[in-house]
């Protein structure tokens, strides 16, 4: 069997206003499964890795569905724990011209943020393992769930598993514990291989200020100063050129190079949730299957464009979908 991926995180049931309506604007939601970790497993198994999402719901018919939704994509939810708790939800109002999209998180004292770190036996969960994925919503969650973030990443680390982490600061989650979170943050960055971020968010945990133009550089040269372990820095650019039109270009970092992708106008996005996690899952695909450096922006940029034309948090696009716009080939219909 192929060595598996082990994403550790909080799967969230996504209720979202019908198109482009406001909250309850007519008695509807539709609802998706997704969470940042979820969304990087889904992706990466549509790219065909064997996943693995290590993370605790309720043990109720919402928990089950949710491990269910997992389970349809290819996902392994055997380490799924069931507990005591709630599901962990969030709202979705989507963006239309000059109205920013807005997320609406109901998720405290979830079954996730309530499980204690001892849930997790990680030298078992991390056995067959040969990469752990885990971003920074975890440790945001709750203080028990930034420590089994942490005991998750010495474990891998302990194992010769690689690390990668995806920043994904989300204030409204950090709440009162925000004073804490350039500690929390920057311990589970000491411990990664790959981190997803950029200058801001290595500037709010390092307090770094970036003084020339090139400001990810910069970055990224205090964060291979700052983290031993750092391979690859990797982040997206989002130019917004009008209202309807913003431009997503990946940047990835190593202590001497910068690769950068093609930038791919944005228009007509159907969803964007979720399009930094396919993102990370592209370039995560590409440096498991020994892409260059470039090819691994390139995929991971081409992966997070495509994710904004699939409706809910994950990309079920394949490998072939991503190399068609790669390739420039693709056209109105495929016949
Ligand atoms: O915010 C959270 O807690 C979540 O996990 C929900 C979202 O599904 C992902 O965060 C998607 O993030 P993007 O890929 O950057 O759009």
């Amino acid at each position: 069997m192929k060595p598996a991926i082990v994403c550790f995180g909080e799967v969230l049931l996504r209720l979202s206003s019908p198109g482009k309506e406001l909250l309850l604007q007519s008695p509807r939601f539709d609802a998706h499964i997704g969470g940042a970790e979820a969304n990087v497993a889904v992706s990466l198994h549509k790219f065909g890795h064997r996943t693995r999402v290590v993370s605790a719901l309720p043990d109720s018919t919402l928990g089950r569905a949710c491990a269910d939704e997992l389970r349809r994509h290819g996902v392994d939810t055997d380490s799924i724990h069931f507990g005591d708790g709630r599901m962990g939800m969030y709202f979705l109002t989507h963006g239309a011209g000059h109205r920013p999209a807005e997320v609406l998180y109901d998720r405290a004292n979830s079954s996730f943020a309530i499980a204690p770190p001892a849930t997790y036996d990680w030298a078992s969960l991390l056995a067959d393992a040969r990469w752990l994925h885990v971003s920074g919503i975890t440790p945001a969650v709750s203080a028990a769930t930034a420590e089994a973030a942490s005991q998750a990443m010495q474990a891998a680390r302990k194992a010769n598993v690689q690390i990668s982490f995806d920043c994904n600061f989300r204030a409204r989650l950090w709440g009162s514990r925000s004073p804490e979170a350039p500690r929390l943050l920057t311990r589970l960055c000491e411990q990664a291989d790959v981190i997803f971020g950029d200058d801001r968010d290595i500037a709010f945990m390092l307090g770094f200020k970036a003084s020339a133009a090139d400001a990810r550089r910069e970055a990224a040269d205090v964060a291979f100063k700052t983290f031993k372990h750092l391979r690859y820095i990797v982040c997206t650019e989002r130019a917004r050129h009008s209202v309807d039109v913003q431009q997503l270009t990946g940047l990835l970092f190593d202590s001497k190079n910068a690769y950068t992708s093609r930038s791919y106008p944005l228009h007509s996005i159907v969803d964007r949730i979720g399009g930094g996690d396919a993102f990370a899952a592209g370039v995560l695909h590409g440096l498991l299957t020994g892409m260059t450096p470039q090819e691994s922006i390139d995929f991971g940029a081409a992966a997070g464009c495509l994710k904004h034309s699939i409706p809910g948090d994950f990309n079920l696009l394949g490998v072939s979908d991503v190399e068609l716009l790669l390739s420039e080939k693709g056209g109105d219909v495929r016949r």
